[in-house]
């Protein structure tokens, strides 16, 4: 947080005249690493993943520990949904409207009466003086955490090759500032000039990643016939648009199933046939915690039922698509 003054809940840094959200600099920035005598080496049951399954950034952190094998390597616990003026929480045992695998009170040995996730934080360092994120990797041998994850730590062989590895970066770069925060620069802005100039750049960063996935004929994914980091962080943000974005952030220029076929197309592959990305998208979360917990845009915490459903089957469409289809035929 840039002052001691400064609130969880203040999205717009005080004194920020731009009225734009800025998301922090992680600043616990350790790697595992198998080089011989590194500080973090890779260790089976020594480290412990804590998400939110609301939070896009730390679901990419669970769909490549499932899709690299690293269920039996990492243990991870999922906070409970709302974050309140203290941040994330984890779920007590009262709690029963927070539904998910590992949605449970803080397992870590040593943790005993832990209630937040800042406390983690501290733990690590009291004097810490940034925001209290997830996803935050724990390391039990060294007691302390990473807040940082996937953009070096889980860079190894499938997810970010060689050959790709240019090509990725570059697709990151925009696809990061434009949409995975485009869509937080748009809902958060406190002015008009700042949600439109985010809003607007968001939709021409989609209208890419259309344009995009339209011609790639050499399989469903982003590049092609193998899964890489851009389809995790695209796809995180790309599930949540319609059920989220769309109303709560103000991203209403179109939406995904009505107005993107090839993203639609894309998205649906991922989520109906990856079950790493089917089994981490946990809508209840996702819906509950933007829609109670940003109070500012949502005074009265009432989370819009729809659309239904959160995501359309493989071989379902929107009446107009449907419609559209049948005209060309
Ligand atoms: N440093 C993290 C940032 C992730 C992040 O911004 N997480 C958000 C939720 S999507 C969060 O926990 N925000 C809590 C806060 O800012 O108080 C990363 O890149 O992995």
């Amino acid at each position: 947080m840039a002052s001691k003054d400064e609130k969880i809940t203040d999205w717009v840094y005080k004194g920020d005249k731009s009225g734009e959200f800025k998301r922090q600099q992680s600043s616990f920035r350790n790697f595992i690493s198998r080089e011989p005598g590194a500080e973090f080496p890779p260790e089976k049951g020594r480290y412990h993943l804590y998400v939110s399954y609301a939070c896009p950034w730390a679901t990419r952190t669970l769909i490549a520990r499932k899709l690299k094998g690293l269920e039996d390597i990492i243990s991870f616990s999922a906070v409970h949904w709302h974050m309140g003026a203290q941040g994330w929480r984890f779920a007590t045992a009262e709690d029963s409207d927070a539904e998910g695998e590992n949605v449970i009170p803080d397992p870590v040995e040593g943790h005993a009466g832990f209630t937040h996730i800042r406390q983690i934080y501290f733990a690590a360092n009291p004097d810490y003086q940034g925001r209290f994120t997830v996803p935050v990797l724990y390391d039990k041998a060294k007691q302390t955490i990473f807040d940082d994850l996937i953009d070096e730590k889980y860079r190894a062989v499938v997810l970010y090759p060689a050959a790709l590895q240019k090509e990725i970066d570059e697709a990151n770069e925009w696809q990061y500032d434009l949409i995975n925060n485009g869509v937080y620069k748009s809902g958060f802005a406190t002015t008009q000039a700042a949600y439109e100039r985010n809003v607007v750049a968001l939709f021409g960063a989609l209208d890419r990643a259309e344009a995009h996935l339209a011609a790639q004929t050499a399989g469903p994914y982003w590049f092609g016939k193998d899964i890489t980091e851009v389809d995790i962080r695209l796809f995180v943000t790309i599930i949540r648009f319609d059920p989220v974005y769309v109303q709560h952030f103000k991203c209403n220029l179109r939406d995904i199933r009505s107005g993107y076929p090839a993203l639609h197309a894309w998205m649906r592959e991922l989520y109906w046939r990856v079950p790493a990305f089917r089994d981490t998208a946990n809508f209840l979360h996702i819906k509950n915690h933007y829609t109670r917990s940003h109070t500012q845009i949502n005074p009265f915490s009432i989370t819009p039922l729809g659309p239904l459903p959160d995501v359309l089957p493989l071989d379902e469409e929107v009446p107009a698509v449907k419609a559209a289809a049948a005209a060309k035929a």
